[in-house]
């Protein structure tokens, strides 16, 4: 047969090259090659020359194809084979079954038959790549010419091997990344999804709060003082969401400087900005399908507030560097310790983006309006600084210790009892705790000082307080009456039941009550506070 090798280069060429799935490659490839070589079957071998391996990565006939990783291990004569034919390109097996190295790797393939085979070592750029083998028809033999015509393909069929290799070792990524992804989701899972301690007595309320809103799509803004538990409430309500199974991804919004904020936020393209190595996807896009916790959200600059509305709102960033639009879904849970209707009226807090956080607002009491809280707390944290302390014995608590931890105000809330609680353990050495050192004379009975921040947290967290002390006010000026033209209910335009309804959950006495109370001179605000501080 007169075969013009050019025109055969280019045809074989642009069937084995032509897919980056090498399946349909080599079949495309040997159906061609059967019009010219006496070929059944294409294979793809890599050999492992520390441990004497040949594994067959793909196989073709010219009805199917496919991708393994058939290992056929080599023995002595066949590892010198192997060894012997280096400076070989080509050869040509007359009998596959009776070679040392072909022998056994049909055998392992299960394909039997008096088979010739042509064997083509396959190098690029001088680095040996791997091999090419075609089967012959039972029976039939092939020749030098044969010989020849493959090895015109020497290249080609290296380059579509090494791409294939490289695409198999990108998978294997792939998949281990996802895997190692699946795995520290369950870890994480295992620590953030655990149980909010004072779910069923300080936190109830929130916690009715947190069920309600979780299912939905609806933003959350958590309000509270620093260490209340705003993350572990942001960890309740997306595992509590049918986003679950997705990413949690925190922001700490105060923890990022303003010139790496985008790139943090929406990610870079390679060769964004001096340093830009690698493409690199931002917080938002690795929470696709999942939530994004911004946390401290309060210490966002007024540039990046402009740019995160605008992620909110349409649901697509842009990495920097880059033109392409790529969309997401994510829901939003935001927190904070600020007092953002302060920082509005102060311009250091958009309005907008305000109002799309703020959907649904839960404010998180304080530790200390919450004391019921405090013994399950003081065992879960002795209980898992224990674990990280690798403590065996399980410390116990002395008399009085936990009427110590009681009495103090904490400031700090649960993260200063979890630091406290460490700090006692590392200080009696996994004995008995019985925060002797804690401060609690100083303390006893103070007013809490207020949070070290710009803002006033008490004054908006303790609003029941603010609104007890303003109803009663009101009331005094009209001398303890709910109803009527001169009513305090008529002065705070709302209706006299609801006035009434307020006043009984905030403990303000009506009627006689209160105007004997008034003229004992008893401010309401401070009753309330005073109640709550001890309770
Ligand atoms: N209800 C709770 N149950 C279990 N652990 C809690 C609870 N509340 C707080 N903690 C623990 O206290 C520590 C502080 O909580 P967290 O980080 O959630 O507070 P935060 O309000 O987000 O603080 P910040 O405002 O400083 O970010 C964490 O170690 C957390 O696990």
């Amino acid at each position: 047969m007169n075969i013009n090798e050019s025109v055969f280069f280019r045809e074989a060429t642009l069937r084995i090259c032509g897919s980056l799935d090498i399946e349909k490659a080599m079949q495309r490839c040997l159906q061609y090659l059967s019009r010219f070589l006496p070929a059944t079957r294409l294979c793809f071998h890599v050999y492992d020359r520390a441990l004497g391996i040949v594994e067959t990565i793909a196989m073709a006939t010219t009805q199917n194809s496919q991708a393994m990783a058939l290992r056929t291990p080599l023995d002595t004569r066949g590892r010198q084979q192997v060894e012997d034919q280096r400076s070989f390109r080509t050869k040509l097996v007359e009998r596959m079954v009776e070679d040392a190295v072909a022998g056994p790797v049909v055998r392992q393939l299960g394909v039997t038959g008096d088979l010739s085979g042509l064997l083509l070592d396959l190098a690029l750029e001088g680095n040996f790549v791997g091999t090419v083998s075609v089967f012959s028809e039972p029976d039939i033999k092939f020749n030098r010419h044969h010989v020849q015509l493959l090895s015109l393909l020497n290249e080609p069929f290296s380059i579509a091997l090494a791409n294939s290799l490289r695409y198999r070792e990108l998978q294997t990524l792939r998949d281990k990344l996802a895997d190692d992804n699946r795995y520290f989701q369950d870890e994480m899972q295992k620590i953030t999804g655990q149980a909010v301690v004072g779910a069923d007595l300080g936190l109830k309320g929130i916690m009715d709060m947190v069920r309600q809103v979780a299912p939905l799509e609806s933003p959350v803004l958590l309000l509270g003082e620093t260490g209340v538990g705003k993350e572990v409430l942001a960890n309740a309500i997306h595992n509590l969401s049918p986003r679950s199974n997705g990413p949690m991804i925190r922001v700490n919004c105060g923890a990022i400087p303003d010139t790496l904020m985008d790139s943090e936020l929406f990610g870079h393209e390679k060769g964004a900005f001096t340093g830009a190595f690698t493409r690199k996807r931002g917080r938002f896009e690795r929470a696709h399908r999942g939530t994004v916790f911004l946390d401290e959200i309060g210490e966002l600059p007024l540039e990046a507030q402009v740019r995160l509305l605008r992620v909110i709102q349409e649901k697509e960033i842009e990495r920097v560097g880059g033109s392409e639009t790529i969309r997401i879904d994510i829901r939003v849970i935001a927190a904070t310790h600020r007092n953002l209707e302060r920082m509005l009226n102060q311009s250091t807090f958009r309005k907008d983006l305000y109002f799309r956080l703020r959907v649904f607002p839960i404010a998180i009491p304080p530790l200390r309006h919450r004391r019921e809280d405090i013994p399950a707390l003081v065992q879960h944290f002795i209980q898992k600084k224990s674990r990280e302390m690798k403590l065996f014995v399980k410390p116990t608590l002395s008399p009085g210790a936990l009427d110590r931890l009681l009495q103090y105000t904490w400031p700090g809330n649960a993260r200063e009892l979890e630091n406290a609680i460490e700090r006692e353990l590392i200080v009696c050495k996994g004995g008995v705790l019985s925060f002797d050192d804690l401060n609690i004379k100083s303390n006893k009975f103070k007013p809490v000082p207020p949070p070290p921040c710009e803002s006033s947290q008490d004054e908006r967290l303790e609003l029941d307080a603010v609104m007890a002390g303003h109803i009663g006010k009101v009331l005094k000026m009209c001398n303890g009456r709910v109803e009527g033209d001169k009513g305090a209910a008529r002065l705070l335009n709302i209706n006299p039941s609801t006035l009434r309804k307020r006043m009984k959950k905030l403990g303000i006495p009506f009627g006689r009550r209160h105007v004997r109370m008034a003229r004992e001179g008893v401010e309401h605000g401070e009753k309330t506070d005073t109640t709550r501080q001890r309770g």
